[in-house]
């Protein structure tokens, strides 16, 4: 799928990232990342295992406190967030992380309506019926809405997860390895999700993942993290247009379509 960048503002950044560092110990994970992600755009951090880009996900939404750069998330100084303001903060930001499971004993349609009742009190039924069915229409699943997850294969219940983020509404969509797990089919669908959610809904993302596939087909620039560092952000073609052995050894060990 070509990728169209009109949606993107690059005069609104939503988060800023300056010289961050974050040991464990001894362990050097993040030594001085620099990142700013547009309103509309679709970021890829692309690494290793064990490279640091779950603890630099954890930064963006407060999980983690760094050892020293700002992180500055939708005009929130990140790190220096009491609780009430962390949960603000939280409440604009989409998590779709592998363990984020659905209930099992609770129909599609109640697995949506748990967040939006959990934190909108008063929304009427007519509102919650249509916030319900925009979401799953936009992942393509309306006609699953009364089954329950184990009905449902390991992409659908993917998908459902993605509408369960989306129905809050977040302005950023953080993606922790969406593709890990699934066959090549159903990583092609989650991909095309993932664009089609950043195009309908005008959200933001940060996409983490090994998968070349995936940066390529959802990335409007990729972020290659080596050893706790960028050392290369840009268009995937331009990523992987360099002499630089330790890149090109990542692309050679990666199957691409
Ligand atoms: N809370 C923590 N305490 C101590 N060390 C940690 C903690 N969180 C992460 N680390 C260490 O930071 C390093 C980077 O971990 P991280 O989970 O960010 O890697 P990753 O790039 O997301 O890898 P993967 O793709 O395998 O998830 C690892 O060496 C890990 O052991």
């Amino acid at each position: 799928m070509q990728k169209e960048k009109g949606h993107i503002d690059y005069n609104t950044p939503v988060i800023i990232i300056k010289d961050l560092y974050k040991s464990f110990g001894d362990n050097d994970v993040l030594k001085g990342i620099d990142l700013t992600v547009y309103k509309g755009e679709n970021v890829v951090v692309l690494g290793r295992s064990g490279t640091g880009k779950s603890v630099l996900i954890k930064m963006i939404s407060g999980l983690l406190k760094p050892d020293s750069g700002t992180v500055n998330v939708l005009g929130y100084d990140v790190p220096s967030l009491n609780e009430k303001k962390l949960r603000e903060l939280r409440m604009k930001l989409g998590f779709s992380f592998q363990n984020s499971a659905l209930y099992d004993s609770m129909t599609v349609r109640e697995n949506l309506e748990f967040p939006l009742v959990k934190n909108s009190h008063h929304l009427a039924k007519k509102d919650l019926n249509n916030s319900i069915e925009r979401v799953l229409d936009a992942v393509g699943l309306l006609q699953s809405i009364n089954q329950m997850p184990s009905e449902l294969s390991g992409g659908q219940r993917k998908r459902i997860g993605i509408a369960r983020t989306l129905i809050m509404q977040p302005q950023i969509m953080l993606y922790d390895e969406p593709t890990a797990g699934l066959d090549p089919i159903t990583s092609t669908e989650i991909n095309n999700l993932i664009v089609a959610v950043q195009e309908k809904f005008h959200t933001s993302s940060i996409i983490i993942t090994h998968d070349l596939t995936c940066a390529k087909a959802t990335g409007d620039r990729v972020a290659m993290m080596l050893d706790g560092q960028f050392v290369k952000v840009g268009s995937f073609d331009s990523i992987f247009d360099t002499k630089d052995e330790r890149i090109n050894s990542f692309y050679e060990y990666n199957f691409i379509q």
